[in-house]
């Protein structure tokens, strides 16, 4: 008999470090369901929930938004994906955090991307964004075929309002004293895998290698839901 479990990932770095891009082709190659925080939040600012509308004022000043706040709203997201396989993308991001996860299920593995932080500052600025869907382009990586519009939904793109220099530069900050230290308590468990570089695409196969080791018998179907074969 075969017995089927899930594989679940977390995807870690700081801003700008190509965590979306990742998870993209992470999603596309393995089949595992994507939940990012970023997202979840954004989608809440636009359709102006209460919430949203409290936390747009910590997130345009590049400060994190309260631990509580973004555990309940991940927490209530995972709950839906209880049997399938994902990959989380911005959460955890404080110890605390990474403690109430740890309260609800064990996370296999954390793919930390470690890209300097010279390198990320002139991504943002050009970083473009097709905020239904989370999918994002660069003006120079990874243009959009026409100027502005989205590939998929031929829909209007627009610039995160946080990328400005003075917010990434705060939201490095916020990386550093908050975030950094999750990476220690994940080294700490044996689950943290780094992956350094500058280029996504020089980054990208060795992510790859890595989660074909990790995930045997994955899942490529679109239905995401990458169920791992064990014997
Ligand atoms: N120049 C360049 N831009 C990249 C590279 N990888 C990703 N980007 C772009 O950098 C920006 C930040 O990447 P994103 O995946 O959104 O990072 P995240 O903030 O960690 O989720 C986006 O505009 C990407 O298209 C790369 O290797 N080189
Ligand atoms: N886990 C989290 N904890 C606290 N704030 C968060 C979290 N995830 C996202 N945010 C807020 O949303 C903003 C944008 O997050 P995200 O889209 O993940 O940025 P990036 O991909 O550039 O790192 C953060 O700067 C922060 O204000």
């Amino acid at each position: 008999m075969v017995l089927r479990t899930v594989f679940r990932a977390v995807i870690m770095g700081p801003p700008g470090s190509g965590k979306g891009t990742v998870s993209d082709r992470i999603t596309k190659s393995f089949g595992l369901k994507h939940l990012s925080s970023g997202d979840v939040l954004r989608a809440n600012i636009e359709a102006k929930t209460e919430l949203g509308l409290l936390m747009k004022s910590c997130i345009d000043q590049g400060q994190l938004v309260p631990d509580d706040v973004i555990s309940r709203l991940i927490l209530s997201n995972l709950r839906s994906m209880e049997q399938s396989s994902w990959l989380l993308d911005g959460f955890p991001r404080t110890v605390a955090q990474a403690e109430s996860l740890d309260g609800v299920c064990s996370v296999d593995t954390v793919i930390n991307l470690n890209v300097p932080f010279d390198t990320i500052k002139e991504r943002l600025t050009s970083r473009w964004v097709h905020l239904a869907s989370g999918r994002v382009y660069n003006t120079h990586f990874n243009p959009p075929k026409v100027p502005g519009i989205d590939d998929v939904t031929g829909e209007a793109l627009t610039q995160r309002e946080d990328d400005t220099p003075y917010t990434v530069t705060r939201r490095l900050k916020a990386y550093e004293h908050q975030t950094q230290p999750v990476l220690e308590y994940y080294r700490s468990k044996g689950v943290l895998e780094t992956f350094s570089g500058t280029e996504t695409n020089k980054i990208w196969p060795h992510v790859q290698a890595f989660l074909a080791r990790k995930i045997p018998s994955s899942s490529t179907t679109s239905g995401g839901q990458a169920a791992v074969g064990k014997a």
